[in-house]
Order: structure tokens, then C-alpha cells, then sequence
């Protein structure tokens, strides 16, 4: 497989190439962009054993110098701590305004290496090269870099677009059944936003092994609808908001959860909780919430989670990006393709997941 995807924002414009075994021919690709130079290639302690020799031969064989910068695996090292680490090492390494920085890694890596690149010298030119399913669906496409604090999920980041996303869905073979799943959640989350037949072939995955047998597809319906709504909204003044469906929730239990559980994970709870609500109100058509329910389970996705509406939860709930003016915005669907906004007072929604939860349990 062999697919361009244009990205065209109003800060930068570039391609997203899906190519399989294009790890192989990475440097090839590089050479579409980047003319020799310095790069940082950052990486996490999962992918770089398995993949960053093969990158850095390439790439050392093109004439471009690289320095290796490899972080903990795992949601933990999107802090403050590594941000400084890597921004340190790339002025110790001398790097100018003509180098760049290559993410090679899933969301975690991505997600921070695009701020290092994005406020290293006011920033630097940037490439990801997703290794996860979930970078490979959603990260690295959008140009959203972020860090977390103690309060919540990604609440120090900026928009940087990279000058190319080069996703090779032959590495997902050396991705873990959990990681692989977590990314189907976002998955989920644009079918359901789109509906039609992206939607009809989420139905077709009845188990985990079946996501990687549909890969390239699943990863180029998300890709292009993520390109599309990006395209049209890149800083998230309204459109872009529909990729948080599911997020409000989700980003407050995995918050709480502090780390048990995955990202997609909990969008996968939040995508479900979230449907539950409104179909209750009448705000969601019947039986929204079984098909999404179908589709998680399926695959072993959870649906709850002892978390949800606890202190932690609620603490989390009001740092969503959301929320201004003391309203905050939630996504939902009308029915399956027709997402919507639902905009209220922050503390009229927590009253409502308060009574509902005891009312109708997690
Ligand atoms: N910027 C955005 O638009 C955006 C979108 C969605 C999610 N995110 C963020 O992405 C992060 C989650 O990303 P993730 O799920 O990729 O997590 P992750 O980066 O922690 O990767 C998951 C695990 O898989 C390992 N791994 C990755 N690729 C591998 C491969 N090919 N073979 C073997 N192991 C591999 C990693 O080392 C890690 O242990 C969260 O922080 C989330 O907030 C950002
Ligand atoms: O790209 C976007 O926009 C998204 O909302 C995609 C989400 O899947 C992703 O988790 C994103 O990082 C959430 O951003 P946040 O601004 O809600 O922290
Ligand atoms: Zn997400």
C-alpha cells in the first residue's frame, strides 16, 4: 500500500504517507523534505531497540548526522522532566534553526517531541513517524503537542505542524495486543463521527486480531477524516472539537486512574458513557449506544471503570479545554455519523453525571 494524504492548514501545509514497509525506504522519504542535516531522533525504550538502528543507518547513509534521544516508555514521561531533558540535549548538540527533530514512537513520543520542536529556538522542523496504531490514526496527524500536569491530560502544548507524517503499518506486528486495541478506540470514536461506511467496517472487526488484519484501512478512513477537520479548523476554534468525542470523560477517568489505564482505553469508556447519557435524555437515537458498545467489547475494550464519578474524576472534569465562560462543550452524536455540540454551564453537567451515575450506575 502506497497513499498521500495532503494536509492543508493555515500555518503549514504537508503530506501524510501511508507505505507499507516504508520504515524500509525512510530515508527516501525523508529525502522529499528535508535536505541534509542535524536531526534528533527521539524515541521511547519499547521502539527504539526495535527500530532506531534501521533509521539512524538510513539516515546516516543520506548525510544527515543524528543524535539518538530515547525516553521512557509510557504516558509518565509526557512531563515537564523529559521536555527539559530533550531541550537540553538539543542545545548541548548544538542544534540550529536548520535542523530538525523525528519522532519515531507512538502518541507519548510524538506528542512530546513535537513541543520540544515547536519551542526549541521559537522551533525547528519536525517529522513523525507514528509506531503505534494510535499515532498512526490520530497523534501524529493535526499537529497537536502537549505535555500533562498533576491536574490533567495535555494542559501545556501548542499546534506544530510536521513537515511530513510517514506511517508504515508493517511495524504494528511489534506492537502489544493492548496498545494495538487502545488505538481501535480512536478508531471507534472517528467512525462513529463519520458514519457510512467507515462505520460499516468498524462493524466487521469482531476481534482484536481483525484490526490488524484491516489496519491500512482503518488507519487511512481515520487519517483522511482527521485531515479533513483539521484542515478546516486546525486550532480547534469550533469544528476541530468533534475529534474530542468521547474526551471529556475519557480524559478525566484517565486522569484519575493515574496511569492504570491507556489512552484509547479511556476514550473507549468515555465514547460509551458519554452515548449512555444522551440517549437517556433523548439527545442520542436509540440503540446508538449498543452498536458503539458492540464494536468496544469486541475487541476487549472496557466500558466502565471504578473511577468514573469519583472526587478525582469530577477534579479532572474541570480542566477539559472545553470549557470558557464557565460553560463547557460537549460532543455527541445525534445518531451515528451526526456528531453535535452541547454547550452548558460546567456545573449544570457535573449535577447531571452526578444524579445519573447513581441513578443508573457505571
Ligand atoms: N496529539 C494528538 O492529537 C493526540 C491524539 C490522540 C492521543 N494523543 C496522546 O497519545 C498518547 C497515547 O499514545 P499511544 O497509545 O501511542 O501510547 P504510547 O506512545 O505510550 O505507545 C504505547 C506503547 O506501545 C509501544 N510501542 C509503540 N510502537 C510500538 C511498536 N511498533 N512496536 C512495539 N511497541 C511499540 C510504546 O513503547 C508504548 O509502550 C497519549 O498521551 C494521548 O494523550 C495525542
Ligand atoms: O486532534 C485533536 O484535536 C483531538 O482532539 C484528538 C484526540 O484524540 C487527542 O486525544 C487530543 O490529544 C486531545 O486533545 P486535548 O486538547 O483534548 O487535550
Ligand atoms: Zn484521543
Amino acid at each position: 500500500m502506497e497513499k498521500t494524504i495532503p494536509v492543508v492548514t493555515k500555518s503549514h501545509s504537508y503530506e501524510i504517507r501511508i507505505v507499507t514497509q516504508g520504515l524500509a525506504n525512510l530515508l527516501g522519504e525523508i529525502q522529499r523534505v528535508w535536505s541534509p542535516r542535524k536531526i534528533a531522533l527521539i524515541t521511547d525504550e519499547n521502539v527504539g531497540p526495535l527500530y532506531a538502528a534501521k533509521v539512524q543507518q538510513q539516515l546516516s547513509k543520506g548525510g544527515f548526522a543524528v543524535q539518538l534521544i530515547t525516553i521512557p516508555a509510557g504516558e509518565a514521561s509526557k512531563s515537564w522532566e523529559f521536555l527539559e531533558k530533550i531541550i537540553q540535549q538539543l542545545a548541548a548538540g548544538h542544534f540550529s534553526r536548520h535542523d530538525g527533530v523525528l519522532a519515531l514512537g507512538g502518541g507519548v513520543v510524538g506528542d512530546l517531541a513535537g513541543l520540544a520542536a515547536s519551542i526549541y529556538l521559537r522551533g525547528i522542523a519536525f517529522i513523525q513517524v507514528p509506531t503505534s496504531l494510535l499515532a498512526q490514526v490520530d497523534s501524529s496527524v493535526g499537529g497537536k503537542t502537549a505535555i500533562d500536569l498533576p491536574t490533567g491530560k495535555n494542559l501545556v502544548g501548542t499546534f506544530y505542524q510536521p513537515d511530513l507524517v510517514l506511517i508504515d503499518p508493517a511495524v504494528l506486528t511489534t506492537l502489544k495486543r493492548r496498545s494495538l486495541v487502545e488505538g481501535y478506540g480512536e478508531v471507534v470514536k472517528c467512525a462513529a463521527l463519520v458514519g457510512g461506511n467507515f462505520w460499516q467496517l468498524t462493524g466487521n472487526i469482531e476481534n482484536y486480531q481483525a484490526i490488524r488484519q484491516a489496519a491500512a484501512e482503518l488507519i487511512e478512513a481515520s487519517v483522511r477524516f482527521k485531515a479533513q477537520v483539521v484542515a478546516a479548523d486546525e486550532t480547534e476554534s469550533h469544528q476541530r472539537q468533534l475529534l474530542n468525542f468521547g474526551h471529556t470523560l475519557g480524559h478525566a477517568v484517565e486522569q484519575a486512574a493515574a496511569g492504570r489505564l491507556f489512552h484509547g482505553e479511556a476514550v473507549a469508556i468515555g465514547l460509551y458513557q458519554l452515548s449512555r447519557l444522551f440517549e437517556r435524555r433523548h439527545l442520542t437515537a436509540a440503540k446508538t449506544t449498543a452498536q458503539i458498545a458492540v464494536r468496544l467489547k469486541a475487541v476487549g475494550l472496557p466500558l466502565s471503570d471504578p473511577q468514573l464519578g469519583t472526587p478525582a474524576f469530577y477534579q479532572a472534569l474541570q480542566h477539559d479545554k472545553k470549557i470558557s465562560n464557565q460553560q463547557l462543550t460537549l460532543i455527541y452524536l445525534k445518531q451515528i455519523g451526526q456528531p453535535d455540540f452541547y454547550r452548558r454551564p460546567l456545573n449544570q453537567i457535573i449535577t447531571w453525571l452526578q444524579q445519573e451515575l447513581l441513578t443508573t450506575g457505571k
